[in-house]
């Protein structure tokens, strides 16, 4: 079998494919370098990271113990290798464990089961596949069968579908179906739960679904360092813009040793309610969530009561984790955006932007980060809220473990200013470079500005 690139859209392709130019930098072929990146969006992280809760009454070394029992036990009810967790170099909250794959040589089982990308995505990261990601069964599986597990890369298939089925699939991996394709499709009340137990995937990775949830949080390294990039203090007031479903906002509380305050907005109920209970996991009392659309944050007249919307330089930091087309994401082998919707992020990452800097005290720390590696999310939105509002600057960021601001032929930043930026880029991953957990993940950018003085 042989592995796919990430397949785009061809117009979405060709905006990306601009932005990575076919030029010579650093004596490298920046076309080489777009090849590599689709082919490594579509292979998943070689290694799962998990941050740990330094507010536990445990101690890290003690949850590194307790994690690498848990995942053990995992593999061994699975008939896979042990596994060892790993203490990050440079990042006291962070284990990891490495990944295996791609495992091409199993047998395929006459039962084929079909399941959502986003589903067989997952299943890349190390997951089972729940009942809901089910879309087509055998007429015949009972719960116990041995089943071989396709994606259905063009989101063709029909809930329900009992035969072959036609599209274009992926293969992720063999397991044994829990659940009958009767209790799946044919039963009053849908069907919950695992639905295969994925015990042959082709990447061998922890399930992460309720994997000691009160002193770990399963979280790709960028987002991790992303947080302490902001690096929140105690007592600090700090707003999360776009927070749900709380892995940063989680991560800001516990460095403020939960003393202070912070916010987290995001849209809708349903998230808002996702930041909560993962506050609650960790009983974190300093986050307040508040369904709220961010890009009405700011009001001059609003009377700084901790309720949205706040006055202007109320807070001491604010993180903008903005939405994105989320083309760093790994695994992905099939992504339908359209150039029309990718150019729909930039306008409102602007508007978000804006409002943080109004937001921000003189002196304050306004974190910018995204899961795209696109240049208009990325660096010209840099470019952008240094031309239009120049009381920010960029700032150094520590920890500084990824790459720097990318190249490109009318970037207006300066080479000073390209280095305070922190791109991770799955386009770099030479394939002949050993993999680190610090190089291979999903692609990610942060950039870090201090306001030194008030908006005019
Ligand atoms: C990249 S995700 C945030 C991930 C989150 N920071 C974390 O680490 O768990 C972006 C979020 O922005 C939210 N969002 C989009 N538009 C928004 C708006 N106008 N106001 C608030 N949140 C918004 C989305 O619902 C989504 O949850």
């Amino acid at each position: 079998m042989e592995w796919p690139s990430l397949h785009l859209k061809a117009d979405c392709k060709e905006c990306l494919a601009s932005d990575y130019g076919n030029h010579t930098e650093n004596g490298k072929n920046v076309h080489v370098q777009f090849n590599q990146l689709l082919q490594a969006l579509a292979v998943p992280p070689s290694f799962t990271v998990f941050r740990v809760n330094t507010l536990a009454s445990c101690s890290t070394e003690e949850i590194k113990v307790q994690l690498e029992d848990e995942i053990n036990q995992q593999y061994a009810s699975r008939g896979q290798h042990r596994a060892v967790v790993e203490s990050h170099d440079t990042l006291p909250d962070v284990l990891y464990v490495k990944n295996s794959g791609p495992h091409l040589n199993l047998k395929n089982s006459a039962k084929a089961v079909i399941v959502g990308l986003q589903c067989g995505m997952s299943v890349l990261r190390g997951s089972d596949v729940f009942a809901q990601g089910i879309m087509g069964a055998p007429a015949d599986m009972q719960s116990g069968d041995l089943v071989s597990v396709y994606a259905d890369i063009e989101g063709a298939c029909k809930k329900g579908l009992k035969d072959d089925f036609e599209g274009q699939k992926h293969f992720v991996g063999n397991g044994i179906a829990r659940i009958s394709r009767h209790s799946l499709f044919k039963s009053e009340t849908p069907a919950k739960g695992v639905g295969i137990e994925m015990t042959s995937p082709v990447y061998v990775a922890p399930s992460l679904s309720d994997i000691l949830p009160s002193v770990v949080f399963p979280q790709n390294l960028p987002s991790v360092i992303c947080s302490h990039v902001l690096d929140p203090e105690p007592n600090d007031c700090v707003l999360d813009m776009c927070a749900a479903p709380g892995g940063k906002t989680t991560h800001i509380a516990t460095l403020m040793r939960d003393q202070g305050l912070v916010i987290a907005f995001d849209k809708g109920q349903n998230r808002v309610e996702r930041i909560q209970s993962n506050a609650s996991k960790w009983n974190l009392k300093s986050v307040r969530a508040f369904p709220y659309d961010a890009t009405k944050s700011c009001a001059i007249d609003a009377d700084g009561d901790p309720f949205p919307p706040f006055p202007p330089e109320y807070f001491d930091r604010v993180l903008l984790d903005a939405p994105c087309s989320g083309l760093g994401q790994r695994p992905s082998v099939f992504n339908k955006m359209s150039a029309r919707e990718l150019s729909s992020y930039p306008p409102l990452q602007r508007k978000l932007l804006a409002q943080a800097v109004h937001l921000l005290k003189v002196g304050g720390v306004l974190v910018y980060s995204t899961c795209t590696v696109t240049h208009g999310e990325n660096e010209r939105q840099v470019e952008w809220l240094l031309r239009e509002y120049p009381c920010v600057k960029l700032a150094k960021q520590d920890p500084h473990l990824g790459g720097t601001g990318a190249h490109f032929p009318d970037s207006q930043l300066s080479e000073e200013n390209l280095k305070l930026l922190q791109r991770f880029d799955p386009g770099d991953l030479d394939p002949l470079s050993a993999r680190t957990v610090t190089n291979d993940c999903i692609g990610f950018f942060i950039a870090k500005f201090v306001k030194t003085e008030s908006v005019r």
